[in-house]
């Protein structure tokens, strides 16, 4: 039995129970550093990122959806994350648009209904924002790829609080360790990531593609303020 509430949905009588439950043997940091460098995902040069700001490496995980395997491995490693910590929550929302196939795999692995946040609401049709069903006051798990200031989930979050859903925790493959876990704490968003900057320059050093020094030096460029 359902009722129509305010959005045109229709409440969900039960509530969805959430079975945060890892299926497949857990993926190292390693494993996926390596896949995700022999899918050239690390650019080192100059490049901008979202916020205006030179960036001496650029992490492109869009490519990843062109590997089915890769990409469920690294939405495998966010399950892993999120049952370890225990988080518990009703629906996934993917940030638009990059995260939205790990997203729905993230979903998929973990038998947890998926939502979907449109960057503007429809001018016709529903004109809904939040696409799928879903019980006004449950709680969103927000999936990113890349994070840098983390202004993108906060958006987000903002957007799907506004629809009456509650949002506490995010997580996303990398965090390239620009300040957003302080950024998004005081928005009351926790935040985990899977890969560290810090951990993919250690890869790249490994791989003799860049030395301690260039490490230190990015690192040094990072921590400067937006
Ligand atoms: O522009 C970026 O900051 C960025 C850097 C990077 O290495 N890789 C990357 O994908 N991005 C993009 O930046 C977005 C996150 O930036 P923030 O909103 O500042 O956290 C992601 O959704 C990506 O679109």
């Amino acid at each position: 039995m359902t009722a129509a509430t305010a959005n045109g949905n229709h409440a969900i009588e039960d509530p969805v129970v959430v079975k945060t439950q890892a299926v497949s043997p857990p993926v190292d940091e390693s494993t996926l550093f390596e896949e995700l460098y022999q899918m050239k995902c690390f650019r080192t040069g100059e490049f901008y990122l979202k916020s205006g700001q030179m960036t001496p490496i650029y992490i492109d995980l869009r490519r990843i959806m062109s590997s089915p395997r890769v990409l469920r491995m690294a939405a495998q490693a966010m399950c892993d994350k999120v049952v370890a910590k225990n988080i518990k929550f009703d629906y996934i929302v993917g940030v638009p648009y990059a995260a939205l196939p790990l997203a729905t795999l993230v979903s998929d692995i973990l038998n947890v209904p998926m939502l979907m946040k449109r960057k503007e609401a429809k001018a016709y049709g529903t004109k809904q924002l939040i696409e799928g069903v879903y019980q006004p006051g449950g709680t969103v798990l927000l999936v990113e790829d890349v994070v840098t200031s983390g202004e993108s989930i906060r958006e987000t979050a903002e957007a799907i609080r506004k629809e009456n859903l509650k949002v506490m925790d995010a997580i996303a493959v990398l965090d390239r360790q620009q300040g957003a876990t302080a950024n998004l704490a005081e928005d009351d968003l926790n935040f985990l990531s899977f890969l560290t900057m810090e951990g993919i320059l250690d890869g790249l050093i490994t791989k003799n593609e860049m030395t301690e020094d260039r490490k230190q030096q990015i690192i040094e460029h990072l921590a400067k303020p937006f």
